[in-house]
């Protein structure tokens, strides 16, 4: 198992953001969180990025808890998660080139042309390679986003988190990225998304989770949902 998360709860101060939330990722699972604003969906996302700190529960990467382990040890089992930020974080002052080397070439000291050629494979997956010297900003939102999964790649992630993924996106960059998550899938990394997007949700996942007031209220893979919209509809009420 890639990823499980084990009765998680998260409070801030009198809010309970997150009560109660288990589930597993596998390879080649793409799995959608799906809910109204305020249901705990970023808090969930931030616990398993280790951007916040749970008040209870467990994660476990590849198998093992991240709790009491040594630094270098939750170090190299965070290694294997990338991140694709709402915004893309990306660093403006740096080509597309030099966003997409800089971590390798810290964490794994690789010489200029094991991360050039790395570079380019990662490039023509995204369908940018002729963006490589090109600096983010003269990229679109939906280019941006497709160098920000190239960068999360180049650490050789096994599993990929996407927050709103597709909010400042139009339709045809949806659908660009849908072929990309699906590419990745086929690759076997396992994939959570965090949106409240349904149409993309019900293009790219296996399985969908629906969270309401800080809790998964309802879980079902994608071919046992004949009319989603209709869940939908009754979930938000
Ligand atoms: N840093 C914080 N301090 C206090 N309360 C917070 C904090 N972060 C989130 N919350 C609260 O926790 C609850 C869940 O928020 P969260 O952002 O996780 O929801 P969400 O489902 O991601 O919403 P949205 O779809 O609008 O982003 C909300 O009531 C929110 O106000």
């Amino acid at each position: 198992m890639l990823l499980e998360v084990k009765s998680l709860f998260k409070s801030y101060k009198q809010v309970q953001a997150v009560s109660d939330v288990s589930f597993t990722l596998d390879r080649g699972d793409v799995l959608s969180i799906i809910g109204p604003s305020g249901s705990g969906k970023s808090t969930l996302l931030k616990l398993i990025a280790n951007l916040e700190s749970s008040s209870s529960g467990d994660i476990l990467i590849l198998g093992e808890s991240i709790q009491g382990l040594e630094k270098k040890r939750k170090q190299f089992l965070y290694q294997k998660m990338g991140f694709i930020f709402q915004d893309f974080a990306l660093f403006d002052h740096m080509t597309v080139k030099e966003n997409l080397e800089l971590a390798p070439r810290l964490v794994y000291k690789k010489d200029k042309n094991e991360l050039s050629n790395e570079t380019d494979r990662l490039l023509k997956l995204v369908g940018l390679l002729d963006k490589k010297d090109s600096y983010p900003i003269t990229l679109s939102g939906g280019q941006k986003q497709r160098i920000a999964i190239a960068r999360a790649l180049a650490t050789q992630p096994e599993i990929l988190l996407f927050d709103e993924p597709t909010s400042a996106l139009d339709v045809k960059s949806i659908d660009d990225l849908v072929e990309i998550i699906l590419k990745l899938k086929a690759d076997n990394i396992g994939i959570l998304i965090v949106t409240h997007d349904l149409r993309f949700a019900k293009m790219v996942s296996s399985r969908l989770l629906f969270m309401k007031n800080s809790s998964i209220i309802f879980s079902e893979n994608i071919q046992n949902i004949d009319n989603l919209d209709g869940i939908f509809d009754d979930f938000l009420k």
